[in-house]
């Protein structure tokens, strides 16, 4: 794709959806194959927002599970091994290359402490306009996980996550989210983060990450 086309393809995600995240591709410089992995995943992650919205009739229904399947069809050959893969490894792009997690724009990143925005779309509502209890520790547990892995640290796994919900977390706004180390103990590291809906605690969490031994799964 050229880059004119790339701008014109995230020009239409961000008119179709109002508020989204930028492509971390363009901030920091990534090729050209990032730029249009990741316009795919706001393309998909836009399209899961716009199925969570719409009541479409029964055409249309048909119509977009034969295309789905279609897509299927044409990735199944495609797929190799996890190693090799782009969805969810690509950490240098904001949504990870995935769209488990809603897309977590870093503004700041160092050894300690990350903060930046996050947006959870229509796709992550529980109900009444607040954000389905789960998702908010998905999201915790990648900027967590981003954190402890960062700065040429052995890589970590979460032992536990505890999640505190202190207002509603509403779908459909920017958020602001910090995350920080706390403490390091030979391979455990305590972290912490939270989501704030301006000046309002929406939640915050705690996590114990451990670094794997050599060889640990
Ligand atoms: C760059 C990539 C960006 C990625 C972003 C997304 C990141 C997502 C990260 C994840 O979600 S990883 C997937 C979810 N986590 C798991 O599946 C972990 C499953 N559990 C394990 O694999 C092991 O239990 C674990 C590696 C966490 C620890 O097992 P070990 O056998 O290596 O260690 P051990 O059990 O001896 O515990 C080491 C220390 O941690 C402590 N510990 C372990 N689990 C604990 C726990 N749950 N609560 C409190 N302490 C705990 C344990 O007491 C001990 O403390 P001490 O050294 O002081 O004795």
């Amino acid at each position: 794709m050229t880059a004119e086309r790339a701008e014109a393809s995230v020009a239409k995600v961000l008119s179709d959806t109002g508020e989204r995240p930028w492509r971390s591709s363009d901030l920091h410089g990534g090729d050209e194959y990032s730029a249009t992995y990741e316009d795919l995943t706001h393309a998909l992650g836009d399209f899961l927002d716009r199925l969570a919205e719409a009541r479409p009739d029964t055409e249309l229904i048909e119509s977009m599970t034969e295309s789905l399947a279609g897509w299927a069809r044409e990735l199944g050959p495609l797929a190799v091994r996890e190693r090799d893969r782009v969805f969810g490894r690509r950490t240098d792009l904001a949504s990870r290359g995935q769209t488990m997690s809603p897309t977590i724009e870093l503004a700041e990143i160092s050894d300690d402490s990350a903060s930046g925005t996050v947006y959870f779309g229509s796709y992550f509502l529980g109900g009444n306009g607040a954000v389905h209890g789960g998702a908010i520790p998905l999201m915790f547990d990648e900027i967590l996980g981003r954190l402890a892995n960062a700065s040429g640290r052995p890589p970590q796994r979460t032992a536990y996550l505890h999640t505190d919900y202190r207002s509603i977390t509403p779908v459909g706004r920017t958020l602001g989210v910090r995350a920080w180390l706390c403490s390091e103990d030979g391979r455990k590291r305590i972290l912490r983060a939270t989501i704030h809906d301006g000046e309002t605690l929406c939640a915050e969490a705690e996590g114990l990450f451990v670094a794997l031994k050599p060889g640990q799964p």
